[in-house]
């Protein structure tokens, strides 16, 4: 079965083509990673897949829902069942650790301030984080900690699938590597779907059970990490190339 399946996908905003007959399916448990250059459509093609958007053609089915069918009620039930990881993190400044994980829960629910708090712990064990940053404040906290406060509020609800745009942006090569070692853990854990948005060849190499490479709001070429890797295609030869390229001065230097 499919967690999200796009069919001819397009998006046109002001007459602008952003996303183009962009067709793709993602299997139950997969770690399926986005890939393109800045403007490709990577962000636009998530918004469709959470509903924020509506295509202006095609289809889009996540969890067995088509997207367009669902009331708002259903979309917003929908909704709980898919964490969504912000570039940054997006943490709030002026809420705890802990506040921030269950941040969902905070005013929609009767459960103590006790229920909330142990329900933080349990999430933030799963991310590699201790008890000993419930109270603190994001400021407090390093870049990669951050990134794993916001992983753990994206799975407070307990969801199928969960979105990570650029988990690895503004990290250290080291730090990249240890949010990708939590990426593959936490779907060894869960059986969680991922979808990865990134500008992280290395990171996309590393985690992905499947790349879908993009250019100018089109999909290039969908493949796993070895049919990416040796691609023909002469943009996705050029991309890798760049990529890892800038990857690997940066790495040795
Ligand atoms: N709300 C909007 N209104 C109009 N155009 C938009 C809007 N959001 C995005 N775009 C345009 O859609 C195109 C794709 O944007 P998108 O953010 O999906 O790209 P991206 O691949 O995620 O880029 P980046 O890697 O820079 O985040 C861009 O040209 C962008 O300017």
């Amino acid at each position: 079965m499919y967690a999200v399946k796009v069919e001819n996908l397009t998006k046109v905003i002001n007459g602008r083509i952003i996303l183009q007959d962009i067709s793709f399916e993602v299997k139950e448990g997969e770690i399926f990673t986005i890939v393109g250059g800045s403007g490709s459509g990577k962000t636009s093609i998530t918004k469709c897949i959470v509903g924020l958007w509506q295509p202006t053609s095609g289809k889009v089915e996540v969890l067995g829902k088509d997207l367009l069918s669902l009331k708002k009620v259903e979309l917003d039930e929908l909704r709980k069942q898919i964490g969504y990881v912000f570039q940054g993190a997006a943490l709030f400044d002026s809420l705890k650790v802990w506040e921030n994980v269950v941040f969902y829960y905070l005013e929609k629910t009767d459960r103590n301030q006790d229920e909330l708090r142990n329900l933080a712990i349990e999430k933030l064990k799963l991310v590699g984080l201790g008890e000993e940053v419930l109270d603190l404040y994001p400021s407090e906290l390093s870049g990669g900690m951050r990134k794993r406060v916001g992983i753990a509020r994206a799975i407070a609800t307990d969801p199928r699938l969960i979105i990570y745009d650029e988990p690895t942006s503004g990290l250290d090569p080291i730090t990249s590597r240890l949010i990708d070692q939590l990426i593959l853990s936490l779907r060894e854990k869960t059986g969680i779907t991922s979808i990865v948005v990134t500008h992280d060849l290395v990171s996309a190499f590393s985690i992905s059970d499947r790349i879908m490479v993009l250019q100018s709001g089109r999909v290039v070429q969908i493949g796993t990490k070895e049919e990416i890797l040796y691609s023909s295609v002469p943009f996705v030869k050029e991309f890798i190339k760049n990529g890892l390229g800038a990857e690997l001065i940066k790495l040795s230097s």
